[in-house]
């Protein structure tokens, strides 16, 4: 692995909990990976950590093979070859944009360093620019010439920090592919913090899942939306439920019956066994559950979310348990309206029983 955290540990002085609690992940060289998890879950000391910028109480950083972070011993930030970008751009003002890209370049022979602020403006998309001052320039440039600064002295990782939250939405979701190509086309390997799952999914290989310090889960993104590890990451991506399910072996593999009707013929499905009397929750996703008039199964719709091309209802059934289902928006039912439901999925998620749901 490119990047390699061991069990990372930070805590900042005179605080009881760690910002970090055992972290442990692997980057292979020219990925992207992304942090994501609610507010102050430990992201952005995480990052900080990488780079040298936060204590680290115990564990291990290795970048390249080597170890910049160790019980006795640590790389200075500025010796680590790490580019930063953070959400306010941090471009100098009173600098052109050649002479911005041009500070991380320092040493560089002249002619050298024309030469590669002409090829990282090419990268991100600002050919020519070298002469523009940042007021001259709109949010989203000003934060392309910033991945360009730091791009430029051919970081061996870039972190970057929530880079788009101070652009409005629509331009977020652009630049974030951008900033995927841009990074790819650097073979750079990257690390980036967001709290937006969009901006995530559009920008990650590896997707991190944050909470109280802790890595819930490390994988890609269909791997986080299909199969979560962990309740908090089923929470955390996507729309769901958990619901009350028993586990029982046939002849033909295992079936899993709910309030729902009983499911088969499932991949990955756990033996009975797994569980106490076979009983569990089973995450159903919105996606999971099916408008359906000819279903004997009926929910009541308790409220609905227009998405454009479907709605999010969220449903209820007769005692009480709740579903979520996206439904095509030309199915447009109203509120207390009783609808026909059902379940196609072929697989479940399976988790202990925790009565969080009727
Ligand atoms: N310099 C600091 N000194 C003491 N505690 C800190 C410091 N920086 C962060 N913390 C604490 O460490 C924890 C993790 O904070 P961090 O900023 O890493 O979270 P985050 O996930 O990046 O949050 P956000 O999404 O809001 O930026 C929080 O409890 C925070 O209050």
């Amino acid at each position: 692995m490119f990047l390699q955290l061991s069990n990372l540990g930070v805590r900042y002085p005179d605080q009881n909990t760690p910002a970090v609690d055992g972290v442990s992940l692997g980057l292979p060289a020219g990925s992207i990976g992304v942090l994501i998890g609610p507010s102050g879950c430990g992201k952005t000391t995480l990052l900080r950590a990488v780079a040298g910028l936060a204590p680290v109480e115990h564990g291990e950083v290795r970048l390249a093979g080597e170890c910049v972070s160790c019980p006795g011993h640590g790389v200075p930030p500025e010796a680590r070859h790490i580019g930063m970008v953070f959400q306010d751009y941090a471009l100098f003002p009173h600098l052109d944009v050649g002479r911005n890209i041009a500070f991380g370049l320092h040493g560089m022979e002249r002619h050298a360093q024309t030469h590669r602020i002409g090829e990282v403006l090419d990268l991100v998309g600002l050919p020519g620019r070298q002469g523009s001052y940042p007021h001259e320039l709109s949010g989203g440039q000003q934060q392309r010439v910033a991945l360009a600064r730091a791009l430029a002295p051919q970081p061996k990782l870039m972190l970057l920090d929530e880079p788009f939250s101070n652009l409005d939405v629509g331009l977020r979701e652009r630049l974030a592919h951008e900033m995927r190509d841009i990074l790819k086309a650097a073979d750079a390997t990257a690390l980036f913090v967001t709290h937006d799952q969009l901006e995530a999914f559009a920008i990650g290989d590896l997707i991190g899942v944050m909470q109280a310090g802790k890595l819930e889960q490390w994988d890609d993104a269909y791997s986080l939306y299909h199969r979560p590890a962990t309740r908090f990451v089923a929470n955390f991506i996507g729309h769901g439920v958990f619901v009350p399910a028993s586990l029982e072996q046939r002849q033909t593999g295992v079936a899993v019956h709910t309030a729902l009707g009983s499911l088969q013929n499932l991949t990955d499905c756990p033996l009975p066994s797994h569980y106490a009397d076979g009983k569990c929750d089973v995450l159903l996703r919105a996606d999971d559950i099916v408008h359906d008039d000819a279903s004997p199964v009926k929910a009541r719709v308790l409220r609905k979310a227009f998405r454009g091309a479907e709605f999010l209802y969220t449903l209820q059934m007769q005692g009480g348990l709740q579903l979520q289902a996206h439904v095509p928006s030309h199915h447009d039912h109203a509120i207390g309206e009783w609808i026909g439901v059902r379940v196609q999925a072929d697989h479940v998620v399976t988790f202990a029983r925790e009565a969080v749901n009727a």
